[in-house]
Order: structure tokens, then C-alpha cells, then sequence
């Protein structure tokens, strides 16, 4: 496995707060890595610094081996580095097909007149089926998103990430505001994503962290205070202090 991204001692400073204090991490492809810590830790700033949404103050970004760090958030999605949309850009009356067929058009640079016709060329179909069927929407292809449960819309945030074809996928809390009911279908679509694709997710639902992960951050006051195993997060004093509280009981 080789080094796919690379931060290194990303700062942010708001007026005189340091609310990203010298983080540095890299990911290899194929690395299954949740970023946690408590509210306020910095997580949220640290991905939109990561994304390009907001510029550090200093530190730099890497992708594949080139410095990003001065990239726009569009560049950098065209390079690669891909962060799962937001239910909030869904359209209602539009399928889970459309949508990745745009998002697959949109990747092309073959958006506006074609889009009507995407379902008479092959291989936008075939990359559209596939996909779908990576997150277990393959029975939803053609239903409006309006009809599908909330659970099945966040999995469909992430086909439109897929779509782009990243190397490097940010996944933002996927399984926030779906029922306990559902994260079972979540963790289940999260073990079918590509193998070689580096999967950084911050999120709340503990379960759901150790399921999936295979490496765990700790972010505390904006410092990385734990990088290593999940198995071992429980049992490092820090964090337990810092976050975890009685789940490391
Ligand atoms: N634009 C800003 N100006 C000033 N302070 C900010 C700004 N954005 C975030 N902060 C502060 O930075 C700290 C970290 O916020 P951030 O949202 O990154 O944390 P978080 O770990 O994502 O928290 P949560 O889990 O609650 O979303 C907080 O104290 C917040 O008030």
C-alpha cells in the first residue's frame, strides 16, 4: 500500500483561537480511518481545510504526491479527493439513477443537452448500475428520492461521491439523523466500497466507528492526541479523559 494522502501540520487559527493546532496524518489507499473527538475538537474545520473550503493559516495538503494545498474545492474533487455530498443537495423529484448518471455526465464534462439521453448509452448505464449496487440502491434505481428512507438517501450522497471516481473519500457522519433500524444497511454499504479507495469518516455513532474502521484519530482541542488501532483507543488514557468517558469502561 503507498501513501496516497498526506497532511502535514495543517494550522488554522480563527483571530487569536488555534482551532487546527499542527495536524499532521496520512492515509494509504485502501485505509479505513475514522477521525473522532468531542464536539468543538475541530473535526468539521479540519475537513474544510482538508477540502479546500477554507484556506489554513499554514501546513500543507498532499495528493498522490502533489501539494494541493493551494487548490480550490472543485480542483481538488477533480483530483481526486472527494467528500460525500449532503442529503440537503438532493432533488426530490429526481431518481437515485438520474442522480448518478448526472454526477457520472458531470465527471465527463458532458452535462446540459445529453442528460436526457443517458439511459441510451451503455456505458453510463452500466457504471450507474454498478454503482448502485455497491451501496445496496440497485432496487431503487428508478423511485423518486422522495420516496426512499432517509438512511437510503445518505447512501445515496455517497454514490454520487463514487461517481467521481475519488481516491480519497471524506465521509461526513453518514450515519447521522438515520434511525438505529437503518445503520445496519449503512455499515453493510460502507464494507462494499471499493478496496483501494482511502475512506477517511467522522462520526459520532461509536458502533458504527469500530465496525468500520481500521485506524482511529483522536482530535482533541484541535490536536491529534491518538493514531492507531481501534482496539487500543479504549485503552489509551487520553483519550479516555478527553472523550470517550464511560464507553471505555
Ligand atoms: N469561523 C469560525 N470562527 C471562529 N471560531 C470558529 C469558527 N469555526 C469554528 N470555530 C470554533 O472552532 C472550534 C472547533 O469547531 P468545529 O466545528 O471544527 O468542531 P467539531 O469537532 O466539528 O465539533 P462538532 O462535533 O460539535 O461539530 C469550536 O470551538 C468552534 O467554536
Amino acid at each position: 500500500m503507498s501513501t496516497v494522502f498526506e497532511v502535514t501540520r495543517l494550522r488554522k487559527n480563527f483571530g487569536g483561537l488555534t482551532v487546527t493546532d499542527d495536524v499532521s496524518l496520512s492515509m494509504a489507499t485502501s485505509d479505513r480511518l475514522a477521525l473522532i473527538g468531542p464536539n468543538g475538537a475541530g473535526k468539521t474545520t479540519f475537513v474544510n481545510l482538508v477540502t479546500g473550503n477554507l484556506a489554513p493559516t499554514s501546513g500543507t495538503v498532499t495528493l498522490a504526491g502533489a501539494d494541493i494545498t493551494r487548490l480550490n474545492a472543485m480542483q481538488r474533487v477533480r483530483r481526486g479527493l472527494v467528500r460525500s455530498f449532503q442529503v440537503t443537495r438532493l432533488f426530490q423529484e429526481m431518481t437515485p439513477e438520474e442522480h448518478v448518471a448526472l454526477a457520472v455526465l458531470q465527471r465527463e464534462g458532458r452535462t446540459g443537452r445529453l442528460f436526457g439521453d443517458f439511459r441510451r448509452m451503455p456505458r453510463v448505464m452500466e457504471e450507474v448500475r454498478d454503482i448502485l449496487g455497491t451501496l445496496g440502491l440497485d432496487g431503487l434505481a428508478t423511485r423518486k428520492v422522495s420516496e426512499i428512507a432517509y438512511g437510503q438517501q445518505r447512501l445515496l450522497e455517497i454514490a454520487l461521491a463514487l461517481a467521481l471516481r475519488p481516491r480519497v473519500l471524506l465521509l461526513d457522519e453518514p450515519a447521522a439523523g438515520v434511525p438505529q433500524s437503518d445503520t445496519g444497511r449503512i455499515e453493510r454499504a460502507l464494507e462494499m466500497l471499493p478496496p483501494d479507495l482511502a475512506v477517511l469518516m467522522i462520526e459520532h455513532d461509536m458502533e458504527l466507528v469500530f465496525r468500520f474502521a481500521r485506524r482511529v484519530i483522536v482530535l482533541a482541542a484541535g490536536k491529534v492526541i491518538f493514531d492507531g488501532l481501534p482496539d487500543d483507543v479504549v485503552k489509551d488514557a487520553r483519550v479516555r479523559e478527553a472523550y470517550l468517558g464511560s464507553y471505555a469502561q
